[in-house]
């Protein structure tokens, strides 16, 4: 593909955060340092007035100082009145609900970007299926990457992956990468978002996995088998799914894959941890307000798997333990023996400079 001036392109001047978790402050505030107007709606009334009063979000991103620029609200239909661009971030499970209302308030023909990570319980579909159904006939795109919130708010560099659902709209994904790209926040675009959307489900099951196994006891060797084991998971489903592996090798596969199997701030790693330490998984998730997307997509991922003949030993396994109540020693037992076989390693294709 040829490189072009993504900064020449015009994208969306306003734009509409949906969710005020972690990660929508955090997008918000990327997104007005990128220079655009940026309104933020969040559910929660307490939420909202202490972004308008004490310009902080002091239940799900603390201690970050938010900018009076920044226009929250608990009337969506406010908040999307006169967006340019619509980002999706509310958790997985709840996409579907919440871009229904958007739909109905968000003007025609205006983008969609989808900021979730998961599959859909009910139906085992990914979250830009969800949008489509939800939102039909939008322009859509989603955004993925190994992006903690707090390190993003603190404008820390990152990088991310802005796909989008159509090859043909190549026009879409670069102008929105150029409106919410910042000197430290960096877009790659891509046309795969199945490969994008799948690294994001799943990562999150992995991560638990890993913080699992430190939780026991175990080290790096295992961490390393579990990320490395983990990727061809995530390979075949994104295969299996029509995804790209090579999609799978980049940020929002690989690259979010590695940050959230090694850190504590990963709340997937950290529940992890928790349940390989000996607490419950009940006692590990009562009265949090954010959200480990990796207990129910443990659910979310392998159902699909399941359906499509795909084998994912290590979400089975996550799965097990997570929901179905078996000892982890048993869990991890299980995984170690597994028949010897094969390490199919395919080389991906060129990747353009
Ligand atoms: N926090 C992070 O560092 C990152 C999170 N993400 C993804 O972004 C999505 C949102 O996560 P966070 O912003 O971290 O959430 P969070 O864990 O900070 O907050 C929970 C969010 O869930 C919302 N919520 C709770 N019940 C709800 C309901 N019934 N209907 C609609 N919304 C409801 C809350 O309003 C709040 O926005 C998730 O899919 C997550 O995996 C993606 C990248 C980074
Ligand atoms: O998606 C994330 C980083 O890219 C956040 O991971 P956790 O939800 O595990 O904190």
């Amino acid at each position: 593909m040829q490189r072009r001036d993504m900064q020449s392109e015009s994208g969306p001047e306003a734009v509409a955060v949906v969710g005020g978790g972690a990660w929508g402050t955090a997008l918000a505030l990327t997104a007005l340092r990128a220079g655009r107007r940026v309104t933020l709606w969040a559910r929660e009334p307490e939420v909202v007035e202490a972004i308008e009063r004490r310009r902080e979000n002091p239940v799900f991103l603390p201690g970050v100082a938010l900018p009076e620029s920044l226009i929250a609200s608990d009337d969506l239909a406010e908040v999307c009145a006169r967006a340019e661009a619509a980002l999706l971030v509310v958790p997985s499970q709840f996409l579907r609900a919440v871009a229904e209302q958007v739909e109905t308030v968000l003007p025609r023909g205006v983008p969609a970007i989808v900021c979730a990570k998961g599959i859909e319980r009910e139906t085992g579909l990914l979250m830009t299926q969800v949008v489509e159904q939800a939102m039909p006939g939008r322009p859509l795109a989603v955004l993925s990457g190994p992006t903690f919130a707090a390190e993003v708010a603190a404008d820390q560099p990152t990088a991310v992956t802005l796909a989008t659902a159509e090859k043909d709209e190549e026009t879409l994904a670069t102008q929105l990468a150029a409106a919410l790209s910042t000197p430290t926040f960096r877009i790659y675009v891509s046309h795969d978002p199945v490969g994008v959307e799948v690294g994001g489900a799943v990562k999150n099951v992995i991560a638990i996995a890993c913080g699992t196994a430190q939780g026991v006891g175990f080290g790096a060797n295992t961490r390393a088998a579990l990320i490395t084991r983990g990727l061809a998971e995530i390979k075949r489903l994104a295969e299996a799914l029509g995804g790209a592996r090579e999609t799978v090798s980049g940020l929002a596969g690989l690259g979010d894959l590695t940050l959230t199997c090694s850190s504590e701030q990963s709340r997937n790693f950290s529940f992890g941890l928790g349940l390989g330490r000996g607490q419950t998984a009940e006692a590990l998730l009562a009265g949090r307000p954010a959200v480990v997307e990796g207990v129910v997509n443990a659910v979310t991922v392998t159902d699909l798997a399941r359906k499509l003949g795909v084998e994912l030993p290590i979400c089975e396994a996550v799965r097990a333990v997570v929901h179905e109540g078996q000892p982890i020693p048993e869990a991890m037992a299980a995984l170690l023996r597994r028949p010897l076989t094969r390490e199919q390693v395919t080389l991906d294709s060129p990747i353009a400079p």
